[in-house]
């Protein structure tokens, strides 16, 4: 790890230390959250018929710094739902992505699709806390993790009823996909230079096992990408950006929608 994810995961190592002495492995199992059924984030992307859009709310981001500070989650995320959303992505990172657990939390309440807690998993811990604040979905990133820290997370996640999207930036990581993991990421966005390159996850995506749901994440701001990445085989696609930074998120979900949409009809 040579990029920014290094300094991340070296702050969330010590970011996870801090939050088990405020709030123990008990306390996040009593959450009314932790006993409520999940939902499937594979399921609904492959719904016949929706978008397979996958919305994030984030307000920061290491390559953007400030995106939006003005709008509220309930705002952007119940509008992301009614216009059609298949799921939802709160980042839940402080330092660098200026989110919060409280964030997924409110998603939690205003939205009955799934949501993907976007953090940056290290430990067992984050993964109960995930279930705790109503997450359907967690995120490991290859780069971070050991095949072997996979094949645990995924199946510690898997016994408590979360899905796992495992993110790959390179075909020697796809070696790292386990039984537990249901959805393959590929991240159009090189950490290094934070340079976009949809060719790179189109040639990845016919090697990622065919059991796995394929989502194609980050640099996507135009629906024509979608119908490139559709055609290269993804099934999901995750987008904060693009939504984000407009003032009206809600409105550029909307629009964003309908063109896709037209577009799809003028392709049959
Ligand atoms: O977005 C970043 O700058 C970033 C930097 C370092 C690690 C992760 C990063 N982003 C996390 C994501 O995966 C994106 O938020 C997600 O794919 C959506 O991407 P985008 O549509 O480009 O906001």
């Amino acid at each position: 790890m040579k990029n920014i994810l290094a300094e991340i995961v070296a702050h969330k190592q010590i970011e996870v230390a801090a939050r088990k002495q405020l709030r123990s492995v008990a306390e996040l199992e009593q959450a009314p959250m932790f006993s409520r059924e999940t939902l499937s984030l594979s399921g609904f992307l492959r719904q016949p018929g929706k978008t397979g859009i996958i919305a994030e709310f984030k307000r920061r981001s290491p390559s953007k710094g400030l995106i939006n500070g003005n709008v509220t989650v309930q705002q952007v995320t119940t509008a992301y739902t009614r216009y059609g959303a298949s799921g939802l992505s709160v980042l839940t990172d402080e330092k660098f992505f200026g989110g919060t657990t409280d964030d997924l939390l409110q998603a939690r309440s205003y939205n009955q699709i799934p949501i993907l807690r976007k953090d940056f998993v290290v430990d067992e811990y984050q993964i109960l806390e995930a279930k705790a604040i109503g997450a359907d979905v967690i995120l490991l990133i290859a780069e971070c993790l050991t095949a072997d820290e996979v094949k645990h997370l995924s199946t510690f996640a898997a016994n408590i009823g979360l899905e796992v999207l495992l993110e790959v930036h390179s075909e020697s990581q796809l070696e790292k996909v386990s039984d537990h993991v249901h959805l393959v990421g590929v991240n159009n966005r090189d950490l290094t230079t934070f340079q976009v390159d949809f060719n790179r996850s189109c040639e990845l995506a016919p090697k990622i096992p065919a059991d796995k749901v394929k989502v194609a994440e980050s640099g996507i701001n135009d629906p024509a990408n979608i119908v490139t990445l559709y055609k290269a085989g993804f099934e999901g696609f995750l987008i904060g950006e693009h939504f984000m930074r407009q003032e009206d998120p809600a409105r550029a979900f909307e629009n964003f929608v309908q063109e896709l949409e037209r577009l799809k009809l003028a392709q049959q």
